[in-house]
Protein backbone atom coordinates (compact mmCIF):
# COMPACT_ATOMS: atom_id res chain seq x y z
CA UNK A 1 0.00 0.00 0.00
CA UNK A 2 1.46 3.27 -0.68
CA UNK A 3 2.94 5.63 2.27
CA UNK A 4 1.58 8.72 3.93
CA UNK A 5 3.40 10.75 5.53
CA UNK A 6 2.01 13.12 8.29
CA UNK A 7 4.30 16.00 10.30
CA UNK A 8 3.55 15.14 13.81
CA UNK A 9 2.38 18.42 15.29
CA UNK A 10 3.17 18.71 18.69
CA UNK A 11 4.28 20.18 22.02
CA UNK A 12 7.21 18.15 23.96
CA UNK A 13 5.65 14.84 23.30
CA UNK A 14 2.19 15.59 23.62
CA UNK A 15 0.20 15.21 20.46
CA UNK A 16 -2.30 17.88 19.36
CA UNK A 17 -5.82 16.67 18.40
CA UNK A 18 -4.64 17.70 14.84
CA UNK A 19 -2.58 14.76 14.58
CA UNK A 20 -5.45 12.44 15.46
CA UNK A 21 -7.65 13.98 12.39
CA UNK A 22 -4.12 13.81 9.87
CA UNK A 23 -3.72 10.02 10.60
CA UNK A 24 -7.66 9.27 10.47
CA UNK A 25 -7.52 10.75 6.84
CA UNK A 26 -4.01 9.31 6.01
CA UNK A 27 -6.08 5.89 5.93
CA UNK A 28 -8.06 7.12 3.68
CA UNK A 29 -5.27 6.94 0.99
CA UNK A 30 -3.14 4.51 2.19
CA UNK A 31 -0.44 3.69 4.93
CA UNK A 32 0.33 6.03 7.45
CA UNK A 33 3.75 6.83 8.88
CA UNK A 34 4.42 9.87 11.29
CA UNK A 35 7.42 11.97 11.22
CA UNK A 36 8.11 13.07 14.48
CA UNK A 37 10.29 16.23 15.41
CA UNK A 38 11.21 17.00 18.80
CA UNK A 39 11.40 20.68 19.99
CA UNK A 40 13.79 20.19 21.76
CA UNK A 41 17.31 18.23 21.27
CA UNK A 42 17.92 17.72 24.95
CA UNK A 43 14.92 15.17 25.33
CA UNK A 44 14.13 14.06 22.15
CA UNK A 45 13.89 10.49 23.40
CA UNK A 46 11.55 11.21 25.80
CA UNK A 47 9.06 12.67 23.81
CA UNK A 48 8.93 10.46 20.78
CA UNK A 49 8.12 7.63 23.74
CA UNK A 50 5.73 9.95 24.87
CA UNK A 51 3.70 10.56 21.51
CA UNK A 52 3.84 6.81 20.42
CA UNK A 53 0.62 5.70 22.22
CA UNK A 54 -1.25 8.79 20.59
CA UNK A 55 0.61 7.95 16.98
CA UNK A 56 -0.08 4.31 17.48
CA UNK A 57 -4.12 4.57 18.61
CA UNK A 58 -4.68 6.71 15.12
CA UNK A 59 -3.40 4.23 13.29
CA UNK A 60 0.54 5.21 12.12
CA UNK A 61 2.62 1.99 10.97
CA UNK A 62 5.89 4.08 11.91
CA UNK A 63 7.35 6.58 13.42
CA UNK A 64 10.40 7.91 11.96
CA UNK A 65 11.63 10.12 14.72
CA UNK A 66 14.30 13.06 13.30
CA UNK A 67 16.52 14.20 16.40
CA UNK A 68 18.91 16.61 14.63
CA UNK A 69 19.52 19.66 16.76
CA UNK A 70 19.06 21.64 14.16
CA UNK A 71 15.83 20.95 13.61
CA UNK A 72 15.03 22.78 16.63
CA UNK A 73 17.61 25.74 17.04
CA UNK A 74 16.40 27.24 13.56
CA UNK A 75 13.23 28.30 11.83
CA UNK A 76 11.31 26.08 9.84
CA UNK A 77 13.77 26.31 6.68
CA UNK A 78 15.77 22.55 8.24
CA UNK A 79 12.33 20.94 9.07
CA UNK A 80 11.40 21.44 5.20
CA UNK A 81 14.90 20.22 4.05
CA UNK A 82 14.07 16.92 6.64
CA UNK A 83 11.28 16.33 5.14
CA UNK A 84 12.48 16.38 2.03
CA UNK A 85 14.89 13.74 2.38
CA UNK A 86 12.52 11.53 4.57
CA UNK A 87 10.21 11.60 1.49
CA UNK A 88 13.28 10.57 -0.89
CA UNK A 89 13.73 7.23 1.35
CA UNK A 90 9.70 6.71 1.84
CA UNK A 91 8.54 7.66 -1.77
CA UNK A 92 4.78 8.72 -0.30
CA UNK A 93 1.52 9.00 -2.59
CA UNK A 94 0.68 12.14 -0.22
CA UNK A 95 1.98 14.14 2.66
CA UNK A 96 -0.17 16.05 5.21
CA UNK A 97 0.95 18.79 7.51
CA UNK A 98 -1.21 21.06 9.81
CA UNK A 99 -2.55 23.90 8.65
CA UNK A 100 -1.15 26.57 10.90
CA UNK A 101 1.16 29.30 10.65
CA UNK A 102 4.25 26.86 10.46
CA UNK A 103 2.79 24.13 8.75
CA UNK A 104 2.16 26.22 5.80
CA UNK A 105 5.70 27.43 5.47
CA UNK A 106 7.17 24.09 5.71
CA UNK A 107 4.77 22.62 3.24
CA UNK A 108 5.41 25.46 0.77
CA UNK A 109 9.25 24.70 1.01
CA UNK A 110 8.77 21.12 0.56
CA UNK A 111 6.77 21.80 -2.31
CA UNK A 112 9.38 23.70 -3.94
CA UNK A 113 12.01 21.16 -3.05
CA UNK A 114 9.85 18.25 -4.35
CA UNK A 115 8.50 19.86 -7.44
CA UNK A 116 5.08 19.14 -6.37
CA UNK A 117 1.88 20.38 -6.12
CA UNK A 118 0.65 21.97 -2.91
CA UNK A 119 -2.87 22.31 -1.67
CA UNK A 120 -3.30 24.44 1.49
CA UNK A 121 -5.97 25.20 3.81
CA UNK A 122 -7.84 21.62 3.10
CA UNK A 123 -10.98 21.04 5.02
CA UNK A 124 -11.19 17.28 3.44
CA UNK A 125 -9.19 14.96 2.26
CA UNK A 126 -10.81 12.20 0.81
CA UNK A 127 -9.21 9.30 -1.91
CA UNK A 128 -10.48 10.24 -5.57
CA UNK A 129 -12.29 7.32 -7.62
CA UNK A 130 -10.20 5.30 -9.28
CA UNK A 131 -11.92 6.17 -12.74
CA UNK A 132 -11.30 9.86 -11.52
CA UNK A 133 -11.50 12.07 -14.81
CA UNK A 134 -9.50 14.82 -13.41
CA UNK A 135 -5.96 13.30 -14.74
CA UNK A 136 -3.97 13.06 -11.59
CA UNK A 137 -0.91 10.22 -11.98
CA UNK A 138 -0.04 7.52 -9.56
CA UNK A 139 2.95 10.04 -8.61
CA UNK A 140 0.21 12.15 -7.18
CA UNK A 141 -1.89 10.04 -4.61
CA UNK A 142 -1.33 6.65 -4.74
CA UNK A 143 -4.02 4.93 -7.64
CA UNK A 144 -6.81 7.54 -8.11
CA UNK A 145 -4.87 10.21 -6.19
CA UNK A 146 -6.19 12.33 -2.95
CA UNK A 147 -8.71 15.08 -3.28
CA UNK A 148 -8.82 18.02 -1.01
CA UNK A 149 -11.80 20.28 -0.68
CA UNK A 150 -11.32 23.89 0.62
CA UNK A 151 -13.69 26.18 1.92
CA UNK A 152 -13.06 29.75 0.06
CA UNK A 153 -14.18 33.16 -0.17
CA UNK A 154 -15.50 33.19 3.47
CA UNK A 155 -17.02 29.83 2.68
CA UNK A 156 -18.85 30.91 -0.29
CA UNK A 157 -17.53 28.33 -2.52
CA UNK A 158 -16.54 24.77 -2.45
CA UNK A 159 -13.69 23.64 -3.98
CA UNK A 160 -12.33 20.11 -5.32
CA UNK A 161 -8.86 19.87 -6.43
CA UNK A 162 -5.97 17.07 -6.72
CA UNK A 163 -2.31 17.66 -7.38
CA UNK A 164 -1.06 16.36 -10.32
CA UNK A 165 2.37 16.84 -10.47
CA UNK A 166 4.48 15.31 -8.14
CA UNK A 167 4.00 14.20 -4.29
CA UNK A 168 0.72 15.80 -3.18
CA UNK A 169 1.36 17.76 -0.23
CA UNK A 170 -1.61 19.00 1.65
CA UNK A 171 -1.54 21.16 4.76
CA UNK A 172 -5.59 20.05 6.65
CA UNK A 173 -7.40 23.06 8.93
CA UNK A 174 -8.38 21.41 12.06
CA UNK A 175 -11.31 19.72 12.76
CA UNK A 176 -11.56 18.48 8.82
CA UNK A 177 -12.25 14.96 10.15
CA UNK A 178 -13.13 13.37 13.69
CA UNK A 179 -10.32 11.26 15.00
CA UNK A 180 -11.17 7.73 14.41
CA UNK A 181 -8.79 5.21 16.62
CA UNK A 182 -7.56 2.06 14.95
CA UNK A 183 -4.81 0.69 17.06
CA UNK A 184 -1.55 -0.08 15.89
CA UNK A 185 1.88 -0.74 17.92
CA UNK A 186 4.37 1.52 15.39
CA UNK A 187 7.92 0.60 14.77
CA UNK A 188 10.31 4.09 15.55
CA UNK A 189 13.08 4.16 13.37
CA UNK A 190 15.80 6.84 13.88
CA UNK A 191 16.28 8.61 10.65
CA UNK A 192 19.89 11.26 10.14
CA UNK A 193 19.09 14.14 8.48
CA UNK A 194 21.73 16.70 6.50
CA UNK A 195 20.79 19.99 7.36
CA UNK A 196 22.57 22.59 4.73
CA UNK A 197 24.24 26.15 5.99
CA UNK A 198 21.26 28.04 4.09
CA UNK A 199 18.84 26.28 6.21
CA UNK A 200 20.67 27.97 9.00
CA UNK A 201 20.19 31.67 8.47
CA UNK A 202 17.61 32.24 10.90
CA UNK A 203 18.30 30.74 14.51
CA UNK A 204 15.82 30.64 17.24
CA UNK A 205 16.88 32.93 20.37
CA UNK A 206 13.89 32.32 22.38
CA UNK A 207 10.74 30.77 23.05
CA UNK A 208 8.38 30.55 25.73
CA UNK A 209 4.91 28.70 25.82
CA UNK A 210 1.42 30.87 26.16
CA UNK A 211 0.64 30.97 29.88
CA UNK A 212 -1.60 28.43 30.13
CA UNK A 213 -5.23 29.88 30.93
CA UNK A 214 -6.79 26.10 32.34
CA UNK A 215 -9.34 26.46 29.41
CA UNK A 216 -9.10 24.05 26.60
CA UNK A 217 -7.22 24.95 23.36
CA UNK A 218 -9.61 26.81 20.86
CA UNK A 219 -9.49 24.58 17.86
CA UNK A 220 -9.88 21.37 20.34
CA UNK A 221 -12.81 22.52 21.96
CA UNK A 222 -16.01 20.93 22.59
CA UNK A 223 -18.01 23.53 23.46
CA UNK A 224 -16.84 27.26 22.89
CA UNK A 225 -18.29 30.58 24.05
CA UNK A 226 -17.07 33.69 21.94
CA UNK A 227 -17.64 37.37 22.38
CA UNK A 228 -17.83 39.85 19.69
CA UNK A 229 -18.32 44.04 19.55
CA UNK A 230 -21.68 43.39 21.97
CA UNK A 231 -19.18 42.64 25.21
CA UNK A 232 -18.37 46.36 24.64
CA UNK A 233 -14.72 45.06 25.72
CA UNK A 234 -15.98 43.22 29.06
CA UNK A 235 -15.22 39.52 28.51
CA UNK A 236 -16.07 38.80 32.33
CA UNK A 237 -19.21 37.11 31.57
CA UNK A 238 -17.91 35.61 28.38
CA UNK A 239 -15.01 33.85 30.45
CA UNK A 240 -17.50 32.79 33.40
CA UNK A 241 -20.10 31.43 31.50
CA UNK A 242 -17.53 29.53 29.13
CA UNK A 243 -15.85 28.35 33.06
CA UNK A 244 -19.09 27.05 33.93
CA UNK A 245 -19.20 24.83 31.26
CA UNK A 246 -15.91 23.97 30.80
CA UNK A 247 -15.15 25.90 27.12
CA UNK A 248 -12.51 27.63 25.79
CA UNK A 249 -13.14 31.51 24.76
CA UNK A 250 -13.40 32.70 21.38
CA UNK A 251 -13.66 36.07 19.72
CA UNK A 252 -14.81 38.26 16.96
CA UNK A 253 -12.13 39.81 14.89
CA UNK A 254 -13.91 42.89 16.07
CA UNK A 255 -13.09 42.29 19.22
CA UNK A 256 -10.24 41.44 18.95
CA UNK A 257 -9.04 44.20 16.39
CA UNK A 258 -10.50 46.75 19.19
CA UNK A 259 -7.49 45.33 21.83
CA UNK A 260 -10.41 43.13 23.80
CA UNK A 261 -9.26 39.86 23.69
CA UNK A 262 -5.82 38.15 21.67
CA UNK A 263 -5.64 37.13 18.27
CA UNK A 264 -5.17 34.13 19.04
CA UNK A 265 -8.47 33.47 20.32
CA UNK A 266 -10.13 35.05 16.97
CA UNK A 267 -12.52 33.07 14.94
CA UNK A 268 -13.27 33.15 11.64
CA UNK A 269 -12.29 33.34 8.15
CA UNK A 270 -8.68 35.22 8.70
CA UNK A 271 -8.78 33.11 12.51
CA UNK A 272 -9.00 30.51 13.51
CA UNK A 273 -12.08 26.93 12.34
CA UNK A 274 -13.88 25.66 15.10
CA UNK A 275 -15.87 22.88 14.65
CA UNK A 276 -17.30 21.86 18.81
CA UNK A 277 -20.10 20.12 19.74
CA UNK A 278 -21.75 23.62 21.25
CA UNK A 279 -20.84 27.16 19.75
CA UNK A 280 -22.00 29.98 21.77
CA UNK A 281 -21.77 33.33 19.82
CA UNK A 282 -22.87 36.46 22.17
CA UNK A 283 -22.68 39.81 20.96
CA UNK A 284 -21.43 38.60 17.54
CA UNK A 285 -23.62 40.03 14.37
CA UNK A 286 -22.89 36.90 12.28
CA UNK A 287 -21.10 38.62 9.20
CA UNK A 288 -20.15 35.89 6.82
CA UNK A 289 -16.26 36.15 7.66
CA UNK A 290 -17.02 34.71 11.47
CA UNK A 291 -19.36 32.56 9.72
CA UNK A 292 -16.45 31.19 7.79
CA UNK A 293 -14.51 30.01 11.00
CA UNK A 294 -17.53 28.56 12.90
CA UNK A 295 -20.33 27.53 11.15
CA UNK A 296 -19.81 23.59 11.07
CA UNK A 297 -20.55 23.38 14.94
CA UNK A 298 -22.66 21.10 15.68
CA UNK A 299 -25.21 22.91 17.87
CA UNK A 300 -25.14 27.27 17.55
CA UNK A 301 -26.32 29.41 20.32
CA UNK A 302 -26.80 33.35 19.68
CA UNK A 303 -27.12 35.86 22.64
CA UNK A 304 -28.26 39.19 20.56
CA UNK A 305 -30.09 42.17 21.48
CA UNK A 306 -30.39 42.60 18.09
CA UNK A 307 -33.73 40.27 16.63
CA UNK A 308 -32.51 41.27 13.39
CA UNK A 309 -29.11 39.94 13.64
CA UNK A 310 -27.98 37.71 10.63
CA UNK A 311 -26.50 35.32 13.17
CA UNK A 312 -30.11 34.20 13.95
CA UNK A 313 -30.11 32.43 10.53
CA UNK A 314 -27.67 29.82 11.69
CA UNK A 315 -28.46 29.19 15.17
CA UNK A 316 -30.41 26.46 16.74
CA UNK A 317 -31.39 27.82 19.87
CA UNK A 318 -31.35 32.28 19.63
CA UNK A 319 -32.01 34.21 23.15
CA UNK A 320 -32.64 37.86 22.23
CA UNK A 321 -31.19 39.82 25.27
CA UNK A 322 -28.18 41.92 26.36
CA UNK A 323 -25.48 39.92 26.98
CA UNK A 324 -24.34 41.20 30.39
CA UNK A 325 -27.69 39.92 31.25
CA UNK A 326 -28.07 36.37 29.83
CA UNK A 327 -25.01 35.25 30.45
CA UNK A 328 -24.43 35.52 33.92
CA UNK A 329 -28.00 34.22 34.62
CA UNK A 330 -27.37 31.13 32.47
CA UNK A 331 -23.55 31.23 34.28
CA UNK A 332 -25.60 30.57 38.04
CA UNK A 333 -28.34 28.33 36.36
CA UNK A 334 -25.29 26.24 34.91
CA UNK A 335 -23.27 26.47 38.30
CA UNK A 336 -26.55 25.70 40.55
CA UNK A 337 -27.42 22.48 38.39
CA UNK A 338 -23.84 21.10 38.45
CA UNK A 339 -23.84 21.06 42.20
C1 LIG B 1 -11.07 40.11 4.75
C2 LIG B 1 -11.84 40.10 6.04
C3 LIG B 1 -11.60 39.07 6.93
C4 LIG B 1 -12.31 39.03 8.14
N1 LIG B 1 -12.08 37.99 9.02
C5 LIG B 1 -12.83 37.91 10.13
C6 LIG B 1 -12.68 36.81 11.03
O1 LIG B 1 -11.81 35.94 10.86
N2 LIG B 1 -13.47 36.76 12.12
C7 LIG B 1 -14.42 37.71 12.39
O2 LIG B 1 -15.11 37.60 13.40
N3 LIG B 1 -14.58 38.75 11.56
C8 LIG B 1 -13.80 38.88 10.46
N4 LIG B 1 -13.96 39.97 9.66
C9 LIG B 1 -14.79 41.08 10.13
C10 LIG B 1 -16.29 40.87 9.90
O3 LIG B 1 -16.65 41.33 8.63
C11 LIG B 1 -17.10 41.64 10.96
O4 LIG B 1 -16.73 43.00 10.90
C12 LIG B 1 -16.89 41.14 12.39
O5 LIG B 1 -17.08 39.74 12.44
C13 LIG B 1 -17.91 41.82 13.29
O6 LIG B 1 -17.68 41.44 14.61
P1 LIG B 1 -18.88 41.49 15.66
O7 LIG B 1 -19.97 40.59 15.20
O8 LIG B 1 -18.30 41.26 16.99
O9 LIG B 1 -19.31 43.01 15.62
P2 LIG B 1 -20.60 43.69 15.01
O10 LIG B 1 -20.84 43.30 13.61
O11 LIG B 1 -20.49 45.15 15.32
O12 LIG B 1 -21.78 43.07 15.85
C14 LIG B 1 -21.97 43.27 17.22
C15 LIG B 1 -23.28 42.62 17.60
O13 LIG B 1 -23.44 42.69 18.99
C16 LIG B 1 -24.80 42.95 19.27
N5 LIG B 1 -24.84 43.57 20.59
C17 LIG B 1 -24.45 44.83 20.94
N6 LIG B 1 -24.56 45.00 22.27
C18 LIG B 1 -25.05 43.82 22.76
C19 LIG B 1 -25.37 43.38 24.07
N7 LIG B 1 -25.20 44.16 25.16
N8 LIG B 1 -25.84 42.12 24.22
C20 LIG B 1 -26.02 41.30 23.15
N9 LIG B 1 -25.73 41.69 21.89
C21 LIG B 1 -25.23 42.92 21.70
C22 LIG B 1 -25.27 43.83 18.15
O14 LIG B 1 -26.67 43.73 17.99
C23 LIG B 1 -24.50 43.25 16.97
O15 LIG B 1 -25.26 42.25 16.30
C24 LIG B 1 -13.26 40.04 8.44
C25 LIG B 1 -13.48 41.06 7.53
C26 LIG B 1 -12.79 41.09 6.35
C27 LIG B 1 -13.07 42.20 5.37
Amino acid sequence: MSKVLVLVDHSAGVVRKTTAELLTIARRLGDPVAVFISDSAADSATQVQGALPVLGQYGATKVIALTNPDLTQYLVAPKAEALQQVAAKVEPAAILISSNAEGKEIAARLAIKLDSGLITDAVDVQPADAGDASGAGAGAGGAGGAVATQSVFAGNFTVRSKVTHGTAIITVKPNAATPEAAETSPEVEEFDVTISDTAKTARITDSKPREATGRPELTEAAIIVSGGRGTGGDFAPIEAFADSLGAAVGASRAAVDSGWYPHAYQVGQTGKTVSPQLYVAAGISGAIQHRAGMQTSKTIIAVNKDPEAPIFELVDFGVVGDLHKVLPTATEEVTKRKS
